[in-house]
């Protein structure tokens, strides 16, 4: 069922005016109790749902995406709670949440400057466990001829900083536009170029060590594949 659209008003007090269109911060999204269970949950799956990549390992919850379409799987209760509470929030237009990857960065871990791609309705939302991150952001790299090379470090437009308990929502510019990712370091110093400071609770030169941060990346995949039930049929 369509969410009506005025559910996003209550969001709007966690918009972050200094990012462009559109960026969501709610700290203290969850409860401390909460972040635990959801810790002991990811901990206790299976160890055949983990992928080991480099510099961080994940788990795929809900199905893989796939371009002809995702071949749903069902999410654990301890997952779906949050994909709904999420939806209910009017983050998917009115759809529900269909997907989650685990994500987990022991200290000194990340991830590379990308871009989530277009198997995805076009926002991102993440709720952070365990420790802080920042999450910085890239223009992508321009095509055009003649163009020097472009640097990491030329690219890079500005910080958010994720606390434990918060929850992320991007949209629009910052998902279709900006690529993302986590440098791997150990520390992080607050600069004016991170933009969320205030709402993040976080002081202009304050440095924060990072401990293990496990993120839930919730998604929702329009296409998915309906199976087809042959079964007694010619
Ligand atoms: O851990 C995060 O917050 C980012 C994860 C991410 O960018 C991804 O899985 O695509
Ligand atoms: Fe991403």
């Amino acid at each position: 069922m369509e969410q009506p659209a005025f559910i996003l008003e209550e969001l709007k007090q966690f918009v972050i005016n200094d990012a462009p269109p559109t960026v969501y911060y709610i700290p203290e999204f969850i409860s401390a109790d909460e972040e635990s269970h959801l810790l002991q949950q990811v901990y206790k799956s299976p160890k055949t749902k983990w992928t080991q990549l480099s510099g961080r390992r994940l788990q795929n919850w809900g199905g893989l995406p796939h371009p002809k379409g995702m071949l749903a799987e069902k999410i654990p209760d301890w997952l779906q709670v949050y994909c709904e509470k999420i939806s209910s929030l009017g983050a998917f237009s009115g759809k529900t949440a269909n997907h989650v990857l685990v994500n987990e960065y022991k200290q000194g871990e990340g991830i590379m400057p990308h871009e989530d791609g277009p198997l995805y309705h076009p926002t991102v939302t993440t709720i952070s466990l365990g420790s802080h991150t920042l999450l910085d952001f890239y223009t992508p790299i321009s095509r055009l001829d003649g163009d020097a090379p472009q640097t990491e470090e030329s690219r890079f437009l500005f910080s958010l900083l994720v606390k434990p308990r918060s929850l992320l929502i991007l949209q629009d510019e910052m998902y279709q536009r900006l690529l993302h990712g986590i440098q791997p370091c150990d520390q992080d110093t607050m600069t004016d170029k991170v933009v969320n400071l205030s709402a993040a609770g976080a002081l202009l030169g304050e440095t924060l060590t990072r401990d293990t941060r496990v993120s839930l990346t919730i998604r929702h995949v329009p296409k998915v594949m309906k199976a087809k039930l042959i079964l007694g049929r010619k």
